[in-house]
């Protein structure tokens, strides 16, 4: 395995040398009898990925991205509404939000007022948790060295992923049930402007991608387990900032209210007049980053790098949050500061930290949804609330001191705060 530290080492490789590193481990005992072989992220560097990738750079580019701007911004009608009735609940608020944001854009499902019972949601959130504990260094070394496992009858007391027959079953629903759902709405003509429904059309009559449905419900059903613990624990991150370093959120407070008025709440049209805003945003993703490993790359075949031998098969582990560490670029680099990102005009930097997407052709095909995603749900609470430490029932302040969930992604636990309203 090759652990690389340093943001210019890892562009070297997996991006100038894209072709060689940008395979993925290989996981073929688990992912077809799992039922994982749907998942982007897991495959290998093949002619399947390369159609997936094809369904999902076409419809979630930068160009075409604006689309699911309503989307966007109805969810985060909604968050606002939620932080306002049950702000106690804020946690579980941004997780709805990321879940309602994916959902839209990718099915055009709009979530049930009441979450716990919408049934799209269950399936997707069933089938992603279990993925997730699939895809996890223990279960993948256990799989790989006894592949008898995945006979495992469910009577056996065991963890949830040890029936690979029952494992698929989920997976399944979790592709099936949003994409079924959407193919009604469209042919009751009641579908709006969606991933899927974008691409079933623009595709429709390509030669370009061998079976050509099956890469689009693959590749969307990997966008919620990709996208949605990852916008929402970024947003959890934002907000342990914003109660960390109050002079932050008071200075992006002051912005948006200068640059945007009281009259109405920021949109993502005024992104480009909020520069403060967008150095928050871009020092969010760096100075905790929710992917820390990334996702390993492998190498394809042999190469030499700067001297040394990196055999065929090498695993690439992208070290995202040494990247973030790294203090010749970043001075501090444990501070929470997004004049990091600002030049001596108080003008956006050309430094964006895109390295917490990933690298070479394998990085984060929902970057721009997702940079979209948080920036309105931000700007809008920093609009609409004060982020402020909770007090105890004696009136003493209580510092926050999360613990982090620890596995692919990593983001803070619940933490006590408050969200008090700025606009009544
Ligand atoms: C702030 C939010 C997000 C972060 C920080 C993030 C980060 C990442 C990272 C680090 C990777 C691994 C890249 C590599 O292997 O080099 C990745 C892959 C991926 N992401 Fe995201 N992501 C986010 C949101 C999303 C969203 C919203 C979607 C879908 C709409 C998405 C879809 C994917 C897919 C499909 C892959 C696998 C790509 C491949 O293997 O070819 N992500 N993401």
């Amino acid at each position: 395995m090759l652990i690389v530290n340093s943001e210019k080492v890892a562009d070297n490789l997996m991006d100038k040398r894209s072709l060689n590193y940008s395979d993925r481990m290989d996981m073929s005992k688990m992912l077809k009898p799992y039922g994982l072989d749907f998942d982007t992220a897991l495959i290998q560097h093949d002619v399947t990925w390369r159609g997936h990738r094809r369904v999902l750079q076409q419809t979630l580019r930068p160009e075409v991205i604006g689309v699911y701007q309503s989307t966007q911004l109805r969810c985060a009608v909604d968050l606002l509404q939620n932080l306002t009735c049950t702000p106690a609940s804020w946690w579980k608020h941004l997780r709805t939000f990321s879940a309602a944001v994916i959902l839209g854009a990718t099915y055009d499902h709009e979530l049930s007022k009441d979450p716990e019972n919408d049934h799209i949601l269950r399936a997707v959130v069933d089938g992603m948790e279990l993925a997730l504990e699939l895809s996890s260094a223990g279960p993948i070394a256990l799989i790989s060295a006894l592949p008898i496992l995945k006979y495992l009858p469910t009577w056996i007391p065991g963890p949830r992923w040890a029936n690979a027959a029952n494992c698929k079953r989920l997976m399944d629903e979790m592709i099936n049930a949003p994409f079924e759902e959407l193919l009604k709405k469209m042919a009751a003509g009641e579908a709006g402007h969606c991933v899927v429904a974008d691409a079933l059309e623009k595709f429709k009559d390509t030669t370009k991608v061998e079976n050509i449905e099956r890469s689009i419900r693959n590749s969307c059903g990997t966008a919620y387990a990709a996208g949605e613990e990852t916008t929402g624990s970024t947003l959890i991150v934002f907000t342990l900032a914003m109660v960390l370093y109050p002079s932050v959120q008071k200075r992006a407070q002051a912005e948006i209210d200068r640059i945007v008025g009281a009259d109405r709440l920021p949109d993502l049209n005024d992104r480009p007049s909020l520069p403060y805003v967008e150095a928050v945003f871009r020092e969010t993703l760096r100075w905790k980053p929710v992917v820390p490993l990334a996702i390993p790359h492998a190498a394809a075949n042999e190469d030499i790098y700067d001297g040394y031998l990196i055999p065929k098969g090498t695993v690439i582990l992208p070290n995202l949050w040494a990247m973030s560490r790294d203090s010749t670029k970043y001075p501090f680099p444990d501070v929470f500061d997004p004049e990091r990102f600002l030049d001596a005009d108080e003008n956006i930097t050309g430094d964006t930290p895109n390295f917490a997407f990933g690298f070479g052709r394998r990085i984060c095909p929902g970057r721009h949804l997702a940079s979209g995603s948080v920036w309105i749900a931000m700007a809008q609470i920093l609009a609409s609330f004060s982020i402020e430490k909770a007090k105890d029932t004696s009136g003493n302040t209580v510092e926050p001191n999360p613990e982090w969930a620890t596995g692919a992604t990593s983001y803070p636990l619940q933490f006590p705060c408050n969200f008090v309203p700025r606009r009544l």
